[in-house]
């Protein structure tokens, strides 16, 4: 079982997350899904379909590793397995953040398939956890959108697998998953994706 202390103060900091990603646009309506770990075998995750500048505790439940629910009858998020898989992969991530922003959106259908977008340069990725210059080379891939949820869950499972140090990924037309210890390590994460995100878009405007 899991512990009922660390869930409220899960489903707290997930709905904070819900209000801030709502006003700054990154989660219209009821795209998105956030989870936070509560310990080896559980996460509090979205409910599914729930408006996420609206969250409020009954829109948060529990789901073991393998997206089962735990004491709720709720349905959890659509997308469930694409967090599972990360915190089985990685034990150290405590946050799991799903956004849906325009320029997520738009960059991801300008990438050709197979093209991961490369983000180098930038003085921004520090804000990333353990990069420390400008100088490193992220590298972002981008899967294409399926409503087959598993068979994506295993394709993100197997790249990162191979390619642990990297902060996040697109899903092409859909959004972004990023991680992070804490929800506020994974909040900046996502912060500091959206400004790549714009420099970027920026930059094919003015060097098509
Ligand atoms: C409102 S469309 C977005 C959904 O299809 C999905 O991509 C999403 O992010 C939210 O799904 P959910 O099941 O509510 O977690
Ligand atoms: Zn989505």
């Amino acid at each position: 079982m899991f512990d009922v202390t660390r869930f409220a103060k899960a489903a707290d900091s997930i709905i904070e997350a819900g209000h801030f990603l709502y006003q700054r646009g990154w989660s219209p309506a009821t795209s998105s899904n956030y989870s936070a770990r509560l310990d080896e075998h559980h996460i509090a995750i979205t409910v599914s379909g729930r408006h996420k500048g609206k969250l409020h505790p009954g829109d948060v439940m529990v789901v073991d590793l393998s997206g089962h629910p735990v004491q709720s009858d709720c349905r959890a998020s659509a997308e469930t397995p694409l967090h599972t898989v990360l915190y089985e992969l990685f034990p150290e991530v405590g946050a799991v953040l799903h956004t849906h922003s325009v320029k997520a959106t738009v960059l991801s259908r300008l990438l050709s398939a197979g093209q991961s977008l490369i983000l180098e340069g930038y003085e921004l990725q520090k804000a990333f956890s353990g990069v420390e210059t400008h100088d490193a080379t992220l590298t972002i891939p981008v899967f294409n959108n399926t409503q087959d949820i598993n068979g994506l869950a295993q394709k993100t499972k197997q790249w990162f697998a191979s390619h642990q140090g990297q902060p996040g990924y697109l899903i092409r037309g859909h959004g972004l998953y990023t991680w992070g210890e804490t929800m506020e390590d994974c909040l900046r994460h996502v912060e500091a994706f959206e400004f790549l995100f714009e420099c970027e878009l920026e930059a094919m405007r003015v060097r098509p």
